[in-house]
């Protein structure tokens, strides 16, 4: 598979503070990739960096095999969808719909307009009156109508309504499907778009934490639940992510399972089950593979948005 974006010891500092610490991995072409992390971790000065709206202290990015920095021919070819989107005062929605065909050569208006429409816009509302959700809306469709060889979306949702969101992942799945195009979405709402996602790039304090295939990953991660005693059994000498205790019973996160260890821990006469990407996201950059016992053995997170 090609790459769409390389980026090589990439390190980003602020006077004393390292936002991105000499990260190396690379995006690839005709993917979509979630890039995920708690708050703070990086991942929006992350994405400025590779649309060449930071300069980096120090490594290297590639977008399409070229730097980014002010760089006219790969930045027509990108489109960055930021939470805090700007437009001049005086902008009403046509107008934003109107200028998008000067930035993205493949922009599609028929398909814009069938996004107006589905995300129930107004054409003549001035976007600074809009409402939150309804402001990430306008960002949604300028992503999804750019059809731009490079499409980010930095929380391309807040405020969004859950039938929005779901028309957002649905039209992206759809359109991507006929128009194959790479694809990265930051978020924290994990779970939510875990389907739609083939890799995921998870930082972490400002470094790389995961670099992966998201089916890879959920497939060698596994909870085994039962008493406490074979647990602790079963799981000595392997990679515990997580352990929640329930009086005696115990349930742990394990990472690095395998079929035979499935089948092991069955016949130990254990309970087996998946962990969600989210799940084990969490788990992993959460600094605590310990819960205290009042956690549920086995409980999933109450919420979607456990990372925010
Ligand atoms: N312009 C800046 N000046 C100083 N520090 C900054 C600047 N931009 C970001 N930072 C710091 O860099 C770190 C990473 O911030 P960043 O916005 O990239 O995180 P994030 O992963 O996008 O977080 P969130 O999920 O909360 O949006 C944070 O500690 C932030 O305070």
């Amino acid at each position: 598979m090609t790459t769409a974006v390389e980026v090589t010891g990439l390190t980003k500092r602020y006077r004393s503070l390292t936002a991105v610490g000499d990260v190396t991995f690379r995006i690839r072409e005709h993917a979509i990739t979630g890039l995920l992390g708690r708050n703070g971790a990086g991942k929006t000065t992350l994405m400025r960096l590779i649309t060449g709206q930071e300069f980096a202290t120090r490594g290297e990015i590639r977008l399409f095999g070229e730097p980014p920095v002010e760089n006219a021919r790969v930045l027509s070819r990108t489109c960055f969808i930021s939470e805090s989107q700007r437009y001049p005062d005086d902008f009403r929605v046509k107008h934003v719909l109107a200028s998008a065909p000067r930035f993205f050569a493949q922009w599609d208006a028929d398909f814009a307009d069938e996004l107006v429409t589905a995300f129930r816009l107004n054409r003549r509302q001035l976007v600074k009156k809009l409402s939150r959700g309804q402001r990430s809306a306008v960002g949604v469709i300028v992503g999804l109508a750019s059809r731009a060889p490079l499409t980010i979306f930095d929380e391309p949702y807040l405020g969004l309504d859950a039938v929005a969101r779901q028309i957002f992942y649905d039209r992206l799945l759809a359109d991507y499907s006929e128009h194959p195009r790479t694809v990265i979405i930051s978020t924290h709402l994990i779970d939510e778009i875990a389907h739609l996602l083939e890799y995921a790039v998870v930082i972490d304090d400002g470094r790389i934490a995961i670099d992966s295939p998201v089916e890879s990953l959920t497939a060698a991660a596994a909870t085994i639940a039962g008493t406490a005693e074979s647990v602790e059994r079963f799981v000595a000498g392997r990679t515990v992510v997580h352990r929640a205790r329930l009086g005696g019973l115990l349930s742990a996160t394990l990472d690095g399972v395998t079929d035979a260890d499935r089948a092991a821990a069955r016949d130990a006469g254990l309970e087996v089950g998946p962990v969600s990407l989210q799940e084990l996201i969490v788990r992993r950059t959460s600094g605590d593979a310990n819960t205290p016992d009042s956690a549920a053995a086995g409980a999933a997170p109450e919420t979607t948005e456990v990372t925010r």
